[in-house]
């Protein structure tokens, strides 16, 4: 594999190790059917190289690789081994099912790892790697050579480690930031330097690895980018070992969208990118936070009423990348609390609401009083919240303000305000329950005679902070009329039906009045 020039464009590789550094997450553990699917998908999307697996850790790790390989149709297929023989071996005989197999071993070159973890000198380490990466290359001719914690390794001895490993066949030179501590200048400076100091270092690519424990992964790979790396490895929503890795979509859509900045193309198709994130997340368990780059919940969405305004007139406003590019179906303007009269005027149109002006104000007004209280606000509880103001709109009987008194002290009391013309009344009564004070409450602003029919409740949307939407059917001299009251508050909304019923029996007894319902 060799990189190579489109146009002015350079091609950078894309290595996705969501199967093997991905999966090292304490929890992220994937089945065998799990990995086919996401390998799947990976190597549909164009990922150059898919790390598969680690073959030496156990026999599902091995099988996991194999499989892989056998169903891999374009990309490579690479698996991890430590420099030791046997790693190597076993992972040879785990990718040697692909058409296209890489051998990628590793080994400390930092003082700390080579002091704690490997406990051997320099020299030792450089004969361990001559020995390995010639061992590697005589089973297969893809062979990836890292140097684990390459960021905190001295540049001279760095050096002599990279000329070794090239010296004995590997075409893939990566030096990642193991422990996330790399500055994005530094990281280049890495690259650049080795590139200019190694002999034959243009016998091989040249590739990143980041992880993020101080955030910088994307930063720092593409630093390493522009220092002359042309492969980058990274992972489905940055799942991997602690803080996690470069996350693939923020790469391949960094690239994409500042290629004014960034001259180099990838060969992954973004509109994967979303598809791949849900199937990463849920074979992972580990959830996409809602603010994440490119795949996150709110990636493409917009709550507050200066973005949505702005987004209603030209996307660009807000947005500097497409959502369908990466799979989303579109744009979300999220009705909330920080909604302006725009969006919610385009959501009512939406939903098939044309209201005149003073409906509108009196929606937007209960619209935001309801965002106020409640967390999400749906489509189905501005529905509700219209069909409301439309039932009452014109009614010369209204509800103002209600308090409850309940729990199990009893009796239960509700006080009650009421305008009824333009007049407020104000009545207390007490009942067998909430709702039988509230609506004697009623009965003693507006005394009348209708019984009640029907008492429906159901919950609008899920949750303990829904609206419920009431409905209330009264009965009168023979006639029939239902109500119904949308809120958070089952009790304001049940007042609210009860009136709507009222107001609507009037209609129909033709007097206006609902006071003459006591006549019937
Ligand atoms: C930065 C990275 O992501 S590196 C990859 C990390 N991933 C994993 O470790 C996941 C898979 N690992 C495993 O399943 C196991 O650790 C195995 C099978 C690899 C090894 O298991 P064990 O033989 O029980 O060894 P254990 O994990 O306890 O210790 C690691 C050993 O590997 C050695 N080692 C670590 N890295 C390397 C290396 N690159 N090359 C050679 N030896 C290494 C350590 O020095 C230690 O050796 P020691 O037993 O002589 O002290
Ligand atoms: C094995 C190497 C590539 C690694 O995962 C790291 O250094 O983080």
């Amino acid at each position: 594999m060799t990189a190579s020039q489109t146009a002015d464009k350079d091609q950078v590789f894309i290595f996705d190790t969501t199967l093997r550094d991905g999966e090292q997450s304490p929890g992220a553990s994937m089945t065998l059917d799990e990995k086919l699917q996401i390998a799947d998908i990976l190597d549909e999307m164009g990922v150059d190289i898919i790390e598969a697996g680690f073959p030496i850790a156990s026999n599902g790790d091995f099988e996991a690789v194999s499989e892989i390989a056998k169903q891999a149709k374009t990309s490579v297929i690479a698996g991890l081994a430590r420099a030791i023989h046997a790693d190597i071996d076993r992972c040879a005989e785990a990718v040697k099912h692909a058409e296209k197999g890489r051998i990628h071993t590793f080994v400390s070159t930092s003082p700390i790892h080579l002091q704690f973890q490997m406990n051997k000198t320099e020299e030792q380490v450089l004969d361990i790697i001559t020995d390995t990466v010639t061992r590697a290359r005589n089973l297969i001719g893809d062979v990836e050579w890292s140097a684990m914690d390459a960021t905190r390794t001295p540049i001279d001895y760095l050096c002599r480690c990279v000329e070794a490993a090239i010296k004995c066949g590997a075409t893939t030179i990566n030096l990642p930031d193991t422990v996330g501590y790399a500055t994005p200048d530094e990281y280049k400076k890495m690259f650049a330097d080795i590139i200019e100091r190694v002999p034959n270092s243009d016998k091989a690519i040249f590739s990143v690895h980041c992880h993020d424990d101080l955030g910088l992964a994307v930063a720092n790979s593409l630093a390493g980018v522009a220092g002359g790396a042309r492969q980058i490895e990274c992972t489905i929503n940055g799942l991997g070992e602690r803080a996690g890795n470069a996350a693939l979509e923020a790469i391949v859509m960094a690239i994409r969208t500042r290629s004014d900045a960034l001259p180099y193309a990838s060969n992954v198709d973004p509109k994967f990118l979303t598809r791949a994130s849900k199937l990463v997340a849920g074979a992972s368990g580990f959830a996409v936070q809602h603010n994440k780059a490119i795949v996150g919940k709110n990636a493409f969405a917009h709550e507050s009423g200066i973005h949505q305004d702005g987004m209603l007139k030209n996307a660009e406003t807000y947005e500097i990348m497409r959502p369908e590019d990466v799979g989303v179906k579109a744009t979300s303007l999220v009705m909330g609390k920080h909604s302006g009269r725009h969006a919610f005027k385009d959501k009512l149109k939406e939903l098939g609401y044309e209201l005149g002006d003073n409906a509108l104000q009196d929606a937007f007004r209960r619209f935001k009083d309801l965002a106020d209280r409640k967390k999400h606000v749906y489509d189905e509880d501005i529905e509700a919240l219209v069909e409301d103001e439309i039932s009452i709109a014109g009614e010369n009987t209204k509800v103002i303000a209600l308090t409850v008194i309940a729990g199990t002290g009893g009796p239960q009391k509700a006080i009650l305000t009421m305008d009824i013309d333009g007049r407020h009344e104000t009545r207390e009564a007490t009942g067998d329950g909430p709702v039988d004070a509230t609506f004697n409450a009623i009965k003693a602003i507006v005394p009348h005679e209708a019984t009640l029919q029907l008492y429906q409740v159901h919950a609008v949307t899920e949750g303990t902070d829904a609206q419920a939407e009431v409905s209330v059917r009264l009965e009168a001299d023979g006639r029939i009329a239902t109500g119904k009251g949308a809120d958070t508050d089952t009790l304001v909304a049940s007042a609210r039906a009860y009136v709507s019923a009222m107001n609507k029996l009037a209609m129909r007894q033709q007097t206006g009045n609902p006071g003459a319902l006591k006549a019937s």
